[in-house]
């Protein structure tokens, strides 16, 4: 079973409105070059910055996930709808929705690991200033694979991946906005490591890079294959990347190198419950 991933490389600016039909025009062209499934990047319909997740939080539903859910009708596909500021009583999220192809929300997942980093000289960045995180785990199913779903900083937790994977998943995408720090040390190396470690896809979208944003993103949406390669990825202008997932890889690579059936679950064992599915 192969299946064609468009990854929407998406440049977002300060008008909500103009974001949302740039995406809704994107994922139109994804859907028209073949695409079955399409994701578009964290943060979306807003800049990304602490000050702005106030200012452009809205509920769910809300404009934002009704471009979503049309636009997924409209194109037929499963869209994972990359993350929004969602504003739920007092409690701001980054949240990414998932659409199915007849527009039902079939997944809502709230970022795990909020940003809070300090690198001194180079980047401070603190999410909880203004977001909640999530508590839940996040999966669906689609007619070509079981799909776990993380935001950005999520990659860097490989329990969460693990769990992923243990519960079928055979793809994991993270909507994600490294940065000029962060992008280029460590992006790839931690797609490539959860992709090895667990023997599965993973795809990343970024925003396109805006030079003369507060935070500028690293752009690179990639796609990483169960073997560990990079087979496919971009720079950092607006872009779509289109890839043909080849699932039946996934097994290959598993029956050559069974570290699943080699684990010594006697000795040792993730402990996390699988919450929220
Ligand atoms: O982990 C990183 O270096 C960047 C994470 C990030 O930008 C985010 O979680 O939005």
């Amino acid at each position: 079973m192969s299946f064609r991933l468009a990854l929407i490389q998406l440049a977002v600016g300060a008008s909500k409105p103009e974001n949302l039909a740039r995406a809704s025009r994107l994922i139109k062209e994804a859907a028209t070059k073949g695409a079955n499934l399409v994701a578009l990047p964290e943060c979306f319909n807003s800049p990304y910055g602490t000050s702005y997740f106030p200012e452009y939080a809205e509920s769910i539903p809300g404009p934002s996930t009704e471009m979503l859910l049309a636009a997924a009708k409209e194109n037929n596909v499963f869209l994972v709808g990359g993350s929004i500021p969602e504003r739920d009583g007092d409690k701001i999220y980054n949240t990414c929705t998932v659409f199915n192809p007849n527009g039902d929300m079939i997944a809502k997942h709230r970022k795990m690991h909020l940003f809070d980093i300090d690198v001194p000289g180079k980047i401070r960045f603190q999410e909880s200033e203004t977001l909640s995180p999530g508590n839940n785990f996040t999966m669906f199913e689609t007619p070509m694979c079981k799909i776990g779903i993380g935001i950005c900083y999520d990659i860097r937790f490989a329990e969460m991946a693990q769990i992923y994977a243990r519960n079928g998943c055979k793809l994991l995408i993270y909507p994600g906005a490294f940065n000029m720090t962060t992008g280029p040390a460590h992006w790839e190396l931690l797609q490539r490591a959860r992709a090895l470690d667990n023997q599965l896809f993973v795809a990343t979208v970024s925003p396109a890079r805006d030079e003369s944003a507060s935070y500028v993103a690293w752009g690179h949406s990639t796609v990483v294959s169960p073997w560990g390669d990079v087979i496919a990825s971009k720079e950092h202008e607006e872009s779509i990347l289109l890839v043909d997932i080849d699932m039946e890889r996934v097994d290959q690579v598993r029956n050559q190198i069974p570290v699943s059936k080699q684990r010594r679950t006697d000795l040792y064992g993730v402990q996390e419950l699988n919450k929220g599915t």
